[in-house]
This record gives C-alpha cells, structure tokens and sequence, in this order.
C-alpha cells in the first residue's frame, strides 16, 4: 500500500455492525433493530456508498450473563454471521463481507467450505476473523469442542487456519480438480478433498483478533489484518511497531499485515458541538444501571444498593473469578490496580460512579469538524498508528451516514480514499498480496 513516502498512504475503512452492548445508544428512537435485514442492508449500503473496505460482523455464540441473570440493558441476541454475509453478498457489489468466527468451537473443513461458498457467491469478497473467543462459558454450548485453555486455543487456532488454508489451496488441483489435504495433529485428524473448484480470492482474507503476545504472534504468522482495540494515537503507534515486528521475525513483508483499530467518532460543525454531542452520547451509552452493571464486573460484586450519581463504593474487589459477568470479551485483568487508578481519578476529578465509567469505557475516539476528523485520520495513517480504522456507529443501522456525507468526500479530496473501488476481490482493493 502507501508506496513511496510522498504519496498520500491509503487509509482503509471498515463497517463495524454494531454488535449488542451499550455502544449503540439503543434508546434512540433512530435505533432500529439489530436482526433485521433491513439494518444490515442499509449499514452495508452506505459503507459501499462511502468506498469502505469491508463490513464487519463480531460474533457472541451464547448471550451475555450478569449474576446469572441475561444481561439485558440492551438488547439481546443476533443472527447467524454467514448467513447475514452471504444475504448481503447479493445486494452489494464490490464490499467486503467480514464475518467472526471462531476457531474454538468451529471445524475447519466445514468453515473452509463456508467461507469459500461465500466467496464464490460474492464475486471474491469473504473475509474470516479468526477468533479463539475468551470465556469458558461459551464453552458449554459446545460440549464436543469444550473450552481449553488461553494457549491452547492459540495453538489450535494457528493450526485451524493452515488446516483451512490448506483446503483452499487443494480445490482446484489434483483429479477432478481437487486433490486430498491431511491434516493430522493434536487438534485434527482429517483427510478430506474440497468440494468446490478454487475461490476466486484463492485464499479469502484472514483477520485477527486478540491482543496478548500469543495473539499478536498468531497474527503476525498468519493474518493479513489485525482488528484491535488500539484506536488512540500514542497507544496505536506502540501497537503497530510491535506487530510489524513480530511480522518481519516471521519472514514476511510488514506491509502484508494491515492493522486496523476498532473507534468510534462524533462530527459537528464546530469543535466545540462537537464536544457537546460527544459526551450527550456518552451519557446516553452509560446509564445509572449501566454504570452500576459495569462497576459490578470489575468489583465482582453486587453494587445494586449503591446510587450511580453517588460515589465509587468503598470496598475492595473480590479477586477471584467469580463469574459475576460472563460473555464480555473486554475484562478488566487486574481489578485491584484498575480499582486504585479509578478511585485517584474520581478524587481528582470529583466524578460519580457514573461520571468515572463515562470517563473510561466510553470515549470517542475521533470528534471534530469533518476537517478535524479526516486530518485526524490521515495523521494516524500517516503517522502509523494505524492502516485504517474499523468504525463503529453509535446508531444502528445509519450511524455512518454523517461519516460518509461529510468525511469521506474530504479524505477522497486529500486523496488518502478511493474515489471507485480498483479491485476485482476484496484482497485487491486492500492491497494485499494474492492468496
Ligand atoms: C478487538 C477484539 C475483538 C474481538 N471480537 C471477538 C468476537 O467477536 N467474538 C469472539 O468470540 N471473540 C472475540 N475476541 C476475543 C479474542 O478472540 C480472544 O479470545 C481474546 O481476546 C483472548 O485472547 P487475547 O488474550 O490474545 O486477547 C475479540 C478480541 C479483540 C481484542
């Protein structure tokens, strides 16, 4: 990508379909459903109309729990990731479909014939996040793979992916034009033939997400893109050496990985509307039950007694896993320093419970004017803190609408965005190497 340094570097943007935690602000009435396909239809739409890369769908295969009850603040449950991808597949044209899907739980000949299904039926546009999904409680929904432990679930993911990888690779050589793949390990013990000739990317896209030394490792042997949660710019910058580094240690060109953070952005028409607007949906994103839900998940307690406009309570962390919140992948690993810091801040700063999680769970990471907001990003892409950036829309489904009015146009005029897709395949328009 990028070319030489006086060229303006390419930035990359994705479609994050919003997934069902307090990130969309579902008590706006301009929220619609999260399961029809009318909502995915116009988020993809509009992504397209905005020249982005891809959309892109998290997956949650069991709901989340919140002392043992469904967390139900917001809402509860989503479709099926394929079978959303491939109905989008016939009503866009050059959009990549991205979908989550987990190596834990999954069988790699049955997702090796799934996702090349989706890229034939696209015209060459799957892409697969290949997670190892974080809790065990998951796991019981799948009694057959079960749940194993954070290095396992590396390992067998790393060998999940070559096991796909080397199905594609087998369709379209060999008699009747595929021939046998073996795979025999720990994990696998497979002999099979693929069913379908070679898909048009040859190799669909593989992502990564999964943020410790082996997850960055995985993604640096074997994943074209990484979607991480380092969307800031000193933090993002520390992201992408370390990444690019593990890259080249594997052999491979820097520039065959893309890294691309997860953030979420507010415009206005002055900086300081924009502000405004910024922290009213913060406000909205956290309510007074919220705030308590999420302050439960890191003390391990229950808080319901105390008031969210009140102060932080007065009591240690239980330590121990005590499963009070299940099915969030963001999990705070050291309740007792995270209670420390939040207890300094909310002295400094006089903050309620409420005020504090506003403060640390929820801040947008762009907001400005549509020129402070495409300056913004050109610098992170520049600068590389990032390749681009995964959008999430605080509205489901037209929460990118304002984006791709008012940015896009400027960072097509600034010449950091395509004007019309180049590409014939989703690998193509990203600039990656062929599969
Ligand atoms: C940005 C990000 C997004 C993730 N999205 C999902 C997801 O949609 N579904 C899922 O099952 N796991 C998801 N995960 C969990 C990871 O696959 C992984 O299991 C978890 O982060 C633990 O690995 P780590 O210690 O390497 O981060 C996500 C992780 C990150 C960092």
């Amino acid at each position: 990508m990028g070319g030489s340094d006086s060229e303006v570097r390419q930035v990359r943007l994705v479609a994050h379909f919003p997934g069902v935690n307090n990130t969309t602000v579902w008590s706006d009435p301009a929220s619609l459903s999260q399961i029809d396909f009318s909502s995915f239809e116009q988020l993809a739409r509009t992504a397209e109309r905005g020249r982005f890369d891809y959309f892109f769908l998290a997956e949650g295969l069991r709901l989340r729990e919140h002392q043992g009850q469904i967390h139900d603040l917001d809402v509860v449950g989503r479709p099926d990731t394929l079978t959303v991808l491939a109905a989008l597949a016939s009503v866009t044209e050059h959009l990549g479909l991205a979908g989550t899907l987990s190596a834990t739980y999954n069988e790699p000949y049955e997702l090796a014939r799934q996702l090349a299904s989706l890229d034939h039926l696209s015209g060459g546009r799957a892409a697969w996040n290949a997670v190892t999904s974080s809790d065990a409680f998951t796991g019981e929904n799948f009694r057959r793979g079960g749940y194993l432990d954070h290095a396992d679930r590396y390992e067998r993911a790393a060998s999940f992916v070559r096991a796909v990888r080397g199905f594609w690779d087998a369709a379209g050589e060999g008699d009747g034009g595929a021939r046998t793949a073996r795979y025999h390990d720990r994990f696998f013990d497979i002999e099979a033939r693929p069913t379908l000739p070679r898909a048009p990317q040859g190799r669909p896209v593989v992502i990564q997400a999964g943020d410790s030394p082996q997850g960055r490792d995985f993604a640096a042997a074997s994943a074209d893109v990484i979607f991480s949660r380092h969307g800031g710019f000193e933090e993002g910058k520390a992201f992408y050496a370390d990444v690019k580094r593990r890259v080249r240690a594997h052999g491979r060109d820097p520039e065959s990985l893309l890294i691309m953070p997860g953030v979420t952005y507010t415009v206005g028409d002055t900086a300081a509307e924009a502000d405004e607007k910024a922290l009213h949906v913060r406000y909205q994103q956290v309510s007074g039950q919220t705030a308590i839900r999420f302050a439960e998940s890191v003390w391990g307690r229950d808080l319901s007694d105390h008031d969210p406009e009140g102060p932080l309570p007065d009591l240690d962390p239980v330590v121990e896993d005590t499963g009070i919140t299940r099915g969030r992948t963001r999990l705070v690993r050291d309740p007792v320093a995270t209670v420390r810091e939040w207890r300094e801040l909310a002295e400094a700063k006089r903050l309620s419970i409420r005020d504090l999680v506003v403060e640390v769970s929820a801040r947008q990471t762009f907001v400005g004017t549509p020129e402070s907001v495409a300056a913004d990003i050109v610098t992170h892409v520049r600068e590389r803190a990032s390749d681009g950036f995964v959008l999430v829309p605080h509205i489901t489904p037209g929460g990118l609408d304002d984006f791709v009015d008012r940015v896009v146009p400027l960072l097509q005029e600034r010449g950091a965005l395509r004007a019309e897709y180049t590409g014939a395949t989703l690998r193509e328009n990203l600039g990656l190497p062929p599969g």
